[in-house]
Protein backbone atom coordinates (compact mmCIF):
# COMPACT_ATOMS: atom_id res chain seq x y z
CA UNK A 1 0.00 0.00 0.00
CA UNK A 2 1.03 3.70 -0.55
CA UNK A 3 1.49 5.40 2.52
CA UNK A 4 1.37 9.31 0.78
CA UNK A 5 3.42 12.22 2.52
CA UNK A 6 1.26 14.85 2.27
CA UNK A 7 -1.96 13.44 4.47
CA UNK A 8 -5.50 15.93 3.03
CA UNK A 9 -7.77 16.46 5.15
CA UNK A 10 -11.14 18.31 4.57
CA UNK A 11 -13.00 20.66 6.64
CA UNK A 12 -16.48 22.02 5.77
CA UNK A 13 -15.82 21.78 1.89
CA UNK A 14 -19.17 19.96 1.12
CA UNK A 15 -17.18 18.18 -1.24
CA UNK A 16 -18.87 14.75 -1.68
CA UNK A 17 -16.63 11.91 -3.72
CA UNK A 18 -18.86 11.94 -6.37
CA UNK A 19 -18.16 15.57 -7.08
CA UNK A 20 -14.35 14.41 -7.38
CA UNK A 21 -15.43 11.52 -9.29
CA UNK A 22 -16.38 12.96 -11.67
CA UNK A 23 -12.94 14.68 -12.27
CA UNK A 24 -11.25 11.46 -13.11
CA UNK A 25 -11.45 11.09 -16.14
CA UNK A 26 -10.36 14.55 -17.45
CA UNK A 27 -7.55 14.73 -15.02
CA UNK A 28 -6.26 11.13 -16.37
CA UNK A 29 -6.37 12.72 -19.93
CA UNK A 30 -4.59 16.08 -18.33
CA UNK A 31 -1.85 13.76 -17.13
CA UNK A 32 -1.20 11.78 -20.53
CA UNK A 33 -1.04 15.41 -22.28
CA UNK A 34 1.71 16.68 -19.41
CA UNK A 35 3.75 13.30 -19.68
CA UNK A 36 3.63 13.29 -23.47
CA UNK A 37 3.92 16.91 -23.64
CA UNK A 38 7.49 18.13 -24.28
CA UNK A 39 6.67 22.21 -23.66
CA UNK A 40 7.82 23.36 -20.28
CA UNK A 41 7.31 19.97 -18.65
CA UNK A 42 10.94 19.09 -18.34
CA UNK A 43 10.71 19.37 -14.48
CA UNK A 44 8.23 16.24 -14.44
CA UNK A 45 10.92 13.29 -14.85
CA UNK A 46 13.86 15.79 -14.06
CA UNK A 47 14.16 14.24 -10.31
CA UNK A 48 13.86 10.56 -11.60
CA UNK A 49 17.01 11.26 -13.87
CA UNK A 50 21.10 10.78 -12.78
CA UNK A 51 22.37 13.97 -11.89
CA UNK A 52 25.45 12.18 -10.65
CA UNK A 53 27.68 14.62 -12.24
CA UNK A 54 25.75 17.96 -11.27
CA UNK A 55 26.03 16.77 -7.63
CA UNK A 56 29.39 16.25 -7.48
CA UNK A 57 30.50 19.57 -10.05
CA UNK A 58 28.48 21.79 -6.80
CA UNK A 59 29.92 19.70 -4.08
CA UNK A 60 33.62 20.47 -5.73
CA UNK A 61 32.83 24.25 -6.11
CA UNK A 62 31.46 24.00 -2.60
CA UNK A 63 34.58 22.60 -0.56
CA UNK A 64 36.44 26.05 -2.53
CA UNK A 65 33.61 28.42 -1.77
CA UNK A 66 33.57 27.64 1.96
CA UNK A 67 37.30 27.25 1.59
CA UNK A 68 37.81 30.87 0.46
CA UNK A 69 34.59 32.99 1.35
CA UNK A 70 32.56 34.12 4.36
CA UNK A 71 29.22 34.74 1.96
CA UNK A 72 27.83 33.64 -0.95
CA UNK A 73 25.51 36.36 -2.73
CA UNK A 74 23.10 35.05 -5.01
CA UNK A 75 21.66 37.49 -7.64
CA UNK A 76 18.04 36.51 -9.03
CA UNK A 77 14.52 37.43 -8.89
CA UNK A 78 11.36 35.01 -8.70
CA UNK A 79 11.57 31.63 -10.23
CA UNK A 80 15.80 32.23 -10.01
CA UNK A 81 15.20 33.25 -6.34
CA UNK A 82 12.27 32.28 -4.57
CA UNK A 83 12.56 28.63 -4.19
CA UNK A 84 16.07 28.28 -2.82
CA UNK A 85 15.58 31.21 -0.49
CA UNK A 86 12.38 29.51 0.74
CA UNK A 87 14.05 25.99 1.37
CA UNK A 88 17.05 27.90 3.16
CA UNK A 89 14.89 29.78 5.70
CA UNK A 90 13.13 26.86 6.10
CA UNK A 91 15.52 24.83 7.15
CA UNK A 92 18.46 27.00 8.43
CA UNK A 93 18.57 28.84 11.65
CA UNK A 94 16.27 31.46 12.99
CA UNK A 95 19.81 33.07 14.20
CA UNK A 96 23.03 32.14 12.51
CA UNK A 97 24.54 29.84 9.86
CA UNK A 98 23.99 26.40 9.03
CA UNK A 99 26.83 24.42 10.71
CA UNK A 100 27.06 22.70 7.16
CA UNK A 101 27.26 25.62 5.08
CA UNK A 102 28.55 29.94 5.10
CA UNK A 103 26.00 32.30 4.72
CA UNK A 104 23.92 33.08 1.92
CA UNK A 105 22.21 36.30 0.85
CA UNK A 106 20.35 37.55 -1.80
CA UNK A 107 19.97 40.41 -4.28
CA UNK A 108 18.31 41.47 -7.83
CA UNK A 109 14.89 40.83 -6.67
CA UNK A 110 14.27 44.32 -6.17
CA UNK A 111 15.20 47.66 -6.74
CA UNK A 112 15.94 49.22 -3.84
CA UNK A 113 18.85 51.32 -3.58
CA UNK A 114 19.13 51.52 0.37
CA UNK A 115 19.31 47.59 0.15
CA UNK A 116 22.33 47.61 -2.91
CA UNK A 117 23.92 50.27 -0.64
CA UNK A 118 23.81 48.75 2.36
CA UNK A 119 25.15 45.12 0.68
CA UNK A 120 27.97 46.68 -0.20
CA UNK A 121 28.86 48.10 3.29
CA UNK A 122 27.94 44.65 4.50
CA UNK A 123 30.41 42.70 2.23
CA UNK A 124 33.00 44.73 2.45
CA UNK A 125 35.24 43.10 5.10
CA UNK A 126 33.77 39.41 3.73
CA UNK A 127 35.50 36.88 1.40
CA UNK A 128 33.14 37.02 -1.24
CA UNK A 129 31.52 34.52 -4.51
CA UNK A 130 28.43 35.26 -6.75
CA UNK A 131 26.13 33.62 -7.93
CA UNK A 132 23.92 35.14 -10.70
CA UNK A 133 20.91 33.51 -11.52
CA UNK A 134 18.67 34.07 -14.57
CA UNK A 135 17.05 31.59 -17.44
CA UNK A 136 16.23 34.57 -19.70
CA UNK A 137 19.52 36.20 -18.91
CA UNK A 138 17.59 39.15 -19.67
CA UNK A 139 15.19 40.03 -16.61
CA UNK A 140 15.72 44.17 -15.27
CA UNK A 141 16.03 43.72 -11.57
CA UNK A 142 19.18 40.82 -11.42
CA UNK A 143 20.90 42.36 -14.96
CA UNK A 144 21.18 45.55 -12.39
CA UNK A 145 22.39 43.95 -9.48
CA UNK A 146 25.27 41.88 -11.35
CA UNK A 147 26.28 44.76 -13.45
CA UNK A 148 26.92 46.72 -9.63
CA UNK A 149 28.39 43.24 -7.97
CA UNK A 150 30.53 42.31 -10.94
CA UNK A 151 32.37 46.06 -11.27
CA UNK A 152 32.58 45.29 -6.98
CA UNK A 153 34.43 42.25 -7.57
CA UNK A 154 36.66 42.99 -10.55
CA UNK A 155 37.87 45.99 -8.96
CA UNK A 156 38.16 44.62 -5.02
CA UNK A 157 39.59 41.21 -6.87
CA UNK A 158 40.96 42.06 -9.98
CA UNK A 159 42.16 38.92 -12.49
CA UNK A 160 40.52 36.64 -9.61
CA UNK A 161 37.06 37.85 -9.50
CA UNK A 162 36.50 35.64 -12.89
CA UNK A 163 36.75 32.32 -10.66
CA UNK A 164 34.52 34.04 -7.81
CA UNK A 165 31.40 34.41 -10.12
CA UNK A 166 29.14 31.72 -11.47
CA UNK A 167 26.69 31.84 -13.98
CA UNK A 168 23.18 29.63 -13.80
CA UNK A 169 21.59 30.38 -17.04
CA UNK A 170 20.29 28.60 -20.15
CA UNK A 171 22.37 26.34 -22.02
CA UNK A 172 22.29 28.48 -25.55
CA UNK A 173 20.57 31.64 -25.32
CA UNK A 174 20.40 35.10 -23.55
CA UNK A 175 22.65 37.86 -22.68
CA UNK A 176 23.78 35.95 -19.23
CA UNK A 177 24.90 33.39 -21.53
CA UNK A 178 26.96 35.24 -23.43
CA UNK A 179 28.40 37.37 -20.82
CA UNK A 180 29.44 34.14 -19.25
CA UNK A 181 31.23 33.01 -22.49
CA UNK A 182 33.08 36.49 -22.93
CA UNK A 183 34.68 36.21 -19.78
CA UNK A 184 34.74 32.89 -18.77
CA UNK A 185 32.91 32.41 -15.86
CA UNK A 186 32.01 28.91 -14.44
CA UNK A 187 28.16 27.98 -15.55
CA UNK A 188 25.29 26.02 -14.26
CA UNK A 189 22.88 25.19 -17.22
CA UNK A 190 19.17 25.55 -16.43
CA UNK A 191 17.76 22.69 -19.04
CA UNK A 192 15.50 24.67 -21.67
CA UNK A 193 12.71 23.12 -20.85
CA UNK A 194 12.10 23.66 -17.19
CA UNK A 195 10.57 27.65 -16.39
CA UNK A 196 11.56 29.70 -13.69
CA UNK A 197 8.90 28.86 -11.03
CA UNK A 198 9.10 24.94 -11.86
CA UNK A 199 12.84 24.98 -11.14
CA UNK A 200 14.21 24.62 -8.00
CA UNK A 201 14.88 21.65 -8.05
CA UNK A 202 17.61 22.36 -10.82
CA UNK A 203 20.98 23.58 -10.38
CA UNK A 204 18.76 26.89 -9.83
CA UNK A 205 17.61 26.30 -6.42
CA UNK A 206 20.81 23.29 -5.53
CA UNK A 207 23.92 24.83 -5.78
CA UNK A 208 23.00 28.19 -3.38
CA UNK A 209 21.23 25.32 -1.17
CA UNK A 210 24.40 23.21 -0.87
CA UNK A 211 26.42 26.52 0.06
CA UNK A 212 24.15 27.37 2.89
CA UNK A 213 24.05 23.62 3.77
CA UNK A 214 21.17 21.98 2.99
CA UNK A 215 21.45 18.39 2.45
CA UNK A 216 20.27 18.85 -1.30
CA UNK A 217 21.04 14.81 -1.84
CA UNK A 218 17.73 14.23 0.80
CA UNK A 219 16.12 17.56 -1.04
CA UNK A 220 16.28 16.05 -4.34
CA UNK A 221 15.51 12.20 -3.25
CA UNK A 222 12.29 13.79 -1.84
CA UNK A 223 11.55 15.07 -4.90
CA UNK A 224 12.15 11.57 -6.86
CA UNK A 225 10.27 9.68 -4.22
CA UNK A 226 7.23 12.69 -5.23
CA UNK A 227 7.87 12.44 -9.05
CA UNK A 228 7.13 8.57 -8.76
CA UNK A 229 4.82 8.57 -6.73
CA UNK A 230 2.68 11.25 -8.26
CA UNK A 231 2.97 9.59 -11.90
CA UNK A 232 -0.37 7.70 -10.84
CA UNK A 233 -2.84 8.76 -13.47
CA UNK A 234 -5.71 7.69 -11.32
CA UNK A 235 -7.06 10.44 -9.30
CA UNK A 236 -8.11 7.95 -6.41
CA UNK A 237 -4.45 7.41 -5.51
CA UNK A 238 -2.93 10.86 -6.61
CA UNK A 239 -2.71 13.13 -3.68
CA UNK A 240 -1.62 16.26 -5.62
CA UNK A 241 -4.25 15.56 -8.35
CA UNK A 242 -6.70 15.80 -5.76
CA UNK A 243 -5.83 19.02 -4.01
CA UNK A 244 -6.01 20.32 -7.68
CA UNK A 245 -9.65 19.12 -8.04
CA UNK A 246 -10.40 20.64 -4.52
CA UNK A 247 -9.27 24.01 -5.60
CA UNK A 248 -10.94 23.63 -8.83
CA UNK A 249 -14.48 22.55 -7.35
CA UNK A 250 -13.85 25.52 -4.59
CA UNK A 251 -13.27 27.91 -7.39
CA UNK A 252 -16.20 26.83 -9.58
CA UNK A 253 -18.14 27.46 -5.84
CA UNK A 254 -17.33 30.74 -6.16
CA UNK A 255 -14.54 31.21 -3.66
CA UNK A 256 -11.84 33.74 -5.37
CA UNK A 257 -9.20 33.31 -2.69
CA UNK A 258 -7.08 30.42 -1.06
CA UNK A 259 -4.85 31.50 2.25
CA UNK A 260 -1.90 29.15 2.54
CA UNK A 261 -1.46 29.07 6.21
CA UNK A 262 1.24 27.47 8.12
CA UNK A 263 2.43 27.63 11.76
CA UNK A 264 6.19 28.02 11.59
CA UNK A 265 7.81 31.46 10.61
CA UNK A 266 10.23 29.92 9.13
CA UNK A 267 7.75 28.88 5.92
CA UNK A 268 7.10 32.65 4.93
CA UNK A 269 9.06 32.55 2.22
CA UNK A 270 7.85 29.15 1.39
CA UNK A 271 4.89 30.81 1.25
CA UNK A 272 5.88 33.22 -2.02
CA UNK A 273 7.12 30.46 -3.53
CA UNK A 274 3.83 28.93 -3.52
CA UNK A 275 2.29 32.33 -4.42
CA UNK A 276 4.50 32.83 -7.40
CA UNK A 277 4.37 29.42 -8.81
CA UNK A 278 0.08 28.96 -8.26
CA UNK A 279 -0.63 33.09 -9.52
CA UNK A 280 1.74 32.56 -12.65
CA UNK A 281 0.55 29.77 -13.56
CA UNK A 282 -3.10 30.01 -13.40
CA UNK A 283 -3.87 34.00 -13.35
CA UNK A 284 -4.57 34.43 -16.94
CA UNK A 285 -7.61 35.06 -19.23
CA UNK A 286 -9.54 36.19 -16.18
CA UNK A 287 -9.45 33.04 -14.55
CA UNK A 288 -7.90 32.00 -11.54
CA UNK A 289 -7.58 31.82 -7.49
CA UNK A 290 -5.71 34.59 -6.16
CA UNK A 291 -3.17 33.14 -4.27
CA UNK A 292 -2.61 34.40 -0.89
CA UNK A 293 -0.55 33.74 2.64
CA UNK A 294 -0.37 34.38 6.26
CA UNK A 295 2.02 33.32 9.09
CA UNK A 296 -0.21 31.92 12.07
CA UNK A 297 -0.32 32.46 14.95
CA UNK A 298 0.70 36.05 14.42
CA UNK A 299 -1.82 36.93 11.43
CA UNK A 300 -4.44 34.96 13.62
CA UNK A 301 -3.99 38.46 15.87
CA UNK A 302 -4.41 41.03 12.80
CA UNK A 303 -6.03 39.06 9.94
CA UNK A 304 -7.63 36.10 11.55
CA UNK A 305 -10.82 38.32 12.64
CA UNK A 306 -12.07 38.90 8.61
CA UNK A 307 -11.09 35.09 7.74
CA UNK A 308 -13.46 34.08 10.78
CA UNK A 309 -16.00 36.59 9.92
CA UNK A 310 -15.40 38.74 6.87
CA UNK A 311 -16.64 38.31 3.21
CA UNK A 312 -17.03 34.59 2.44
CA UNK A 313 -14.38 34.83 -0.55
CA UNK A 314 -11.45 32.38 0.67
CA UNK A 315 -10.90 29.35 1.85
CA UNK A 316 -7.89 27.83 3.36
CA UNK A 317 -4.76 25.46 3.30
CA UNK A 318 -3.13 24.57 6.09
CA UNK A 319 -0.03 23.37 6.19
CA UNK A 320 1.47 21.58 9.38
CA UNK A 321 4.41 19.92 9.96
CA UNK A 322 4.16 17.42 12.97
CA UNK A 323 7.91 17.37 13.79
CA UNK A 324 9.83 20.57 13.76
CA UNK A 325 13.68 20.52 14.98
CA UNK A 326 14.12 22.53 17.92
CA UNK A 327 11.60 23.15 21.08
CA UNK A 328 11.32 24.39 24.43
CA UNK A 329 9.37 23.57 27.31
CA UNK A 330 7.34 26.20 28.98
CA UNK A 331 8.74 26.88 32.79
CA UNK A 332 6.88 26.58 35.89
CA UNK A 333 6.98 29.74 37.87
CA UNK A 334 5.57 30.03 41.60
CA UNK A 335 4.52 33.23 41.13
CA UNK A 336 2.05 32.47 38.36
CA UNK A 337 1.41 36.01 37.57
CA UNK A 338 0.66 35.66 33.93
CA UNK A 339 -1.43 32.58 34.85
CA UNK A 340 0.27 30.33 32.59
CA UNK A 341 1.51 27.49 34.98
CA UNK A 342 -1.29 25.27 33.34
CA UNK A 343 1.09 24.91 30.27
CA UNK A 344 3.98 24.64 32.46
CA UNK A 345 5.64 21.01 31.10
CA UNK A 346 4.17 21.66 27.90
CA UNK A 347 6.12 22.17 24.57
CA UNK A 348 6.05 25.80 22.33
CA UNK A 349 5.43 23.00 19.28
CA UNK A 350 2.75 21.21 21.10
CA UNK A 351 0.97 24.12 21.84
CA UNK A 352 1.45 25.87 18.43
CA UNK A 353 0.20 22.27 17.53
CA UNK A 354 -3.13 22.70 19.09
CA UNK A 355 -3.62 26.43 18.27
CA UNK A 356 -3.65 24.82 14.77
CA UNK A 357 -6.03 22.58 15.44
CA UNK A 358 -8.29 25.18 17.07
CA UNK A 359 -8.14 27.40 14.20
CA UNK A 360 -8.65 24.89 11.95
CA UNK A 361 -12.17 23.95 13.52
CA UNK A 362 -12.77 27.92 14.42
CA UNK A 363 -12.16 28.85 11.14
CA UNK A 364 -14.66 25.76 9.72
CA UNK A 365 -17.09 26.40 11.67
CA UNK A 366 -16.73 30.05 10.69
CA UNK A 367 -17.72 28.91 7.27
CA UNK A 368 -14.82 28.62 5.64
CA UNK A 369 -13.82 25.41 3.98
CA UNK A 370 -10.65 24.21 5.08
CA UNK A 371 -7.83 21.44 3.31
CA UNK A 372 -5.18 20.67 5.77
CA UNK A 373 -2.30 19.19 4.04
CA UNK A 374 0.12 17.66 6.61
CA UNK A 375 3.58 16.39 6.86
CA UNK A 376 5.68 14.51 9.56
CA UNK A 377 8.75 16.44 9.71
CA UNK A 378 10.45 19.69 8.59
CA UNK A 379 13.34 18.84 6.59
CA UNK A 380 15.03 18.58 2.98
CA UNK A 381 13.29 15.13 2.30
CA UNK A 382 10.03 16.34 3.30
CA UNK A 383 10.39 19.70 1.36
CA UNK A 384 11.59 18.12 -1.98
CA UNK A 385 8.21 16.19 -1.36
CA UNK A 386 6.28 19.08 -1.11
CA UNK A 387 7.75 21.11 -3.89
CA UNK A 388 7.25 18.75 -6.32
CA UNK A 389 3.88 17.87 -5.12
CA UNK A 390 2.51 21.57 -5.30
CA UNK A 391 4.34 21.83 -9.19
CA UNK A 392 2.28 18.44 -9.62
CA UNK A 393 -0.74 20.26 -8.48
CA UNK A 394 -0.32 23.28 -10.29
CA UNK A 395 -0.01 22.11 -13.50
CA UNK A 396 -3.46 19.76 -13.06
CA UNK A 397 -4.76 22.72 -11.86
CA UNK A 398 -3.89 25.40 -14.19
CA UNK A 399 -5.02 22.61 -16.85
CA UNK A 400 -8.58 22.07 -15.61
CA UNK A 401 -9.19 25.94 -15.41
CA UNK A 402 -7.99 25.68 -19.29
CA UNK A 403 -5.05 27.95 -19.00
CA UNK A 404 -1.32 26.94 -19.95
CA UNK A 405 0.23 26.62 -16.78
CA UNK A 406 3.79 27.50 -18.07
CA UNK A 407 3.72 31.27 -19.52
CA UNK A 408 3.20 34.37 -18.04
CA UNK A 409 2.45 37.19 -20.56
CA UNK A 410 0.59 39.57 -18.41
CA UNK A 411 4.31 40.13 -16.43
CA UNK A 412 5.42 41.83 -19.64
CA UNK A 413 2.88 44.99 -19.59
CA UNK A 414 4.05 46.32 -16.50
CA UNK A 415 7.61 45.64 -17.69
CA UNK A 416 6.52 47.31 -21.41
CA UNK A 417 5.20 50.48 -19.35
CA UNK A 418 8.11 50.88 -16.99
CA UNK A 419 10.78 50.88 -19.95
CA UNK A 420 8.70 53.52 -21.90
CA UNK A 421 9.08 55.53 -18.43
CA UNK A 422 12.38 55.13 -18.23
CA UNK A 423 12.98 55.82 -21.82
CA UNK A 424 10.93 58.65 -21.76
CA UNK A 425 12.67 60.74 -18.76
CA UNK A 426 16.17 59.85 -20.29
O1 LIG B 1 15.19 33.78 -14.49
P1 LIG B 1 14.72 35.00 -15.19
O2 LIG B 1 14.63 34.81 -16.66
O3 LIG B 1 15.54 36.20 -14.80
O4 LIG B 1 13.24 35.27 -14.72
C1 LIG B 1 12.89 35.60 -13.41
C2 LIG B 1 11.39 35.83 -13.29
O5 LIG B 1 11.04 37.00 -14.00
C3 LIG B 1 9.94 37.08 -14.82
O6 LIG B 1 9.52 38.35 -15.10
C4 LIG B 1 8.85 36.05 -14.74
O7 LIG B 1 7.58 36.59 -14.54
C5 LIG B 1 9.13 34.96 -13.75
O8 LIG B 1 8.36 33.84 -14.09
C6 LIG B 1 10.58 34.62 -13.68
O9 LIG B 1 10.78 33.58 -12.76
Amino acid sequence: MVTHLVQTTLLNCNLEEHDIDQYKDQVKEIHYQLENSSNMTGWIDYPLQNHDELFKQIQNLKNEICAKADVLVVIGIDGSFLGARAVQDALTPYFGIHKNGIEVIYVGHHMSGAYMKQILTYLSDKEVYINVISKSGGTMEPALAFRVLRQYMEERYGEEAVHRIIVTTDPEKGLLKKTADLAGYRRFEIPPNIGGRYSVLTPVGLFPLAIAGIEIGQFMEGAKKAACELKDPDLANNHAYQYAVMRNKLYNKGYSVELLASFEPSLKKFHEWWMQLFGESEGKERKGLFPTCVTYSTDLHAIGQFIQEGSPILFETLLHFHDIEGDYIVPYDERNEDGLNYLAGRSFNEINATSKQGTALAHAEGGVPVIQLEMAKLDAYHLGYLIYFFMKACAMSAKLLEVNPFDQPGVEAYKKKMLELLNSSQ
